[in-house]
């Protein structure tokens, strides 16, 4: 714990997923999936690795963005910073003049999770535990002094916080045993993007199902008839009683969400992801309020922006399915705050993950949530994709459609050298590739 940090790199690192359509959706038809990749030294040797997701020509400006923050995590011994993190976490994202940018929301917000991501990586490696378990064997107290209680107060104050916190204590270490040997259920959105002609579609899922899979995910939002043809297609595929979600990712207004839901609606789909602006709280309200008729739920969060946002989803009645990120929201800090949100409202976590790396971190951010806050499984799932492991020195492990607990000590963000090289723009081989 006497590491001090004493550099901070970030790289733009950039995978040419779109070439194949993998990632695409109504709003993002070439995604490239890239991160900010950040690795923190410290004087003792020991690393730290963190990343924030985003997609191709927006990344040089997330790394530029870390840059300007690199300056107030330099220098900073790691005991100082765990022992107020509460206080570090506001030091970064209350910058007198780089909060203006934000304040905790866009580029800057992005920049505040890659670096504390690699924070916590730190902290995870220098005691010698995967995240999930650092955060597993902290006490209550400990946990609550890494979120920042301001402008949630209204809905969850410390103590309250404290008190979910204690009262799961019970019955902790068996999910924990009961997560190890298990595993915490996920759901696959790697069968249906949208820019996939169906006979792929039609391949991918008879391996998804053959290898255990049971929830899907299927991009819909432009086109209805193609919709209606390619859900269709997924729910004679796999049946009445496995589970269909649908995602729109931002695409209608309203009442175009309300009337082009209502028409896939036959196809039983659990929930509606992002029907609408992922800010418009209102709106997914009364799109929930329409939908509950047909038992049709409404998922968001991945451009979820912050914990205030999520207060007003909640207080609002405007989602049923709370999608943490471990890349949009403030990393760790901010992540518990939301967790503990949900639970006072009873609502389950269905984290956002796929990308580059966010099956790596948001695993360790459900199975804490499993074991120490909600101690609940129904309606709950962890996404899954399966593009771009092979470049982390820790991938997941799928067994059986579940995550497996990772074993390694830190935030499974370290990437493998070579990935970074190949990929890094402009400068990798792979891009040198792609443009001659
Ligand atoms: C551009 C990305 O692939 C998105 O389509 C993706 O994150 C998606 O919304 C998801 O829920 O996985
Ligand atoms: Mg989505």
């Amino acid at each position: 714990m006497l590491h001090k940090i004493i550099n901070l790199t970030v790289r733009d690192v950039r995978f040419p997923t779109s070439l194949q359509q993998h990632g695409s959706d109504a709003m993002h038809s070439d995604p490239d999936y890239s991160a900010a990749y950040v690795v923190i030294d410290t004087d003792l040797g020991l690393k730290g690795f963190g990343l924030t997701f985003t997609l191709g020509k927006g990344t040089e400006i997330v790394v530029c963005a870390v840059e300007a923050l690199a300056g107030l995590v330099i220098g900073k011994p790691l005991q100082e910073i765990v022992s107020d993190f509460r206080g570090f976490y506001r030091l970064l994202t209350s910058d007198s003049q780089m909060r203006w940018l934000g304040p905790e929301k866009g580029v800057i917000h992005l920049a505040t999770a890659a670096v504390l991501n690699a924070v916590w990586d730190l902290w995870a490696r220098a005691e010698g535990k995967p995240l999930w378990k650092l955060l597993v064997d902290m006490d209550p107290k400990q946990i609550v002094s890494c979120i920042d209680f301001r402008y949630i107060t209204d809905v969850l104050t410390e103590e309250e916080a404290l008190d979910i916190l204690v009262k799961a204590q019970e019955g902790r270490q068996q999910r924990e045993n009961q997560m190890l040997k298990e595993g915490y259920p996920a759901y696959t959105t790697s069968c249906a993007w949208l820019g996939y002609p169906d006979q792929q579609l039609q391949q991918l899922c008879t391996d998804a199902l053959k290898n255990g899979w049971s929830k899907f995910k299927v991009k819909v939002g432009a086109d209805l008839e193609d919709d209606k043809r390619r859900c269709r297609l997924i729910r004679q595929m796999i049946g009445p009683n496995n589970t269909l979600m649908i995602d729109a990712n931002q695409r209608w207004d309203v009442g175009e969400a309300i009337s082009w839901v209502s028409s896939l609606a036959e196809f039983k789909p659990l929930w509606i992801e992002e029907p609408t602006s992922p800010d418009d709280i209102l709106g997914h309200a009364a799109i929930s309020k329409a939908l509950a008729p047909l038992g049709i739920g409404v998922a968001t969060g991945e451009q979820c922006h912050n914990r205030v946002m999520f207060k007003q989803f909640l207080q609002a009645s405007a989602l049923q399915f709370v999608q943490i990120d471990s890349c949009r929201l403030g990393s760790v800090n901010e992540n518990l705050a939301v967790l503990l949100m949900a639970h006072k409202y009873q609502v389950p976590v269905c984290p956002h993950a796929g990308g580059v790396g966010l099956c790596e971190l948001v695993q360790h951010l459900i199975l804490f949530d499993y074991i120490c806050v909600s101690a609940n499984l129904h309606n709950r799932m962890c996404e899954y994709v399966n593009h771009l492991h092979e470049h982390f020195t820790s991938p997941v492990v799928i067994r059986d459609a579940h995550y497996l607990p990772p074993k390694d000590p830190g935030y499974s963000c370290e990437m493998v050298e070579s990935s970074v090289k190949r990929h890094q723009y402009p400068e990798g081989e792979v891009w040198k590739l792609h443009r001659t």
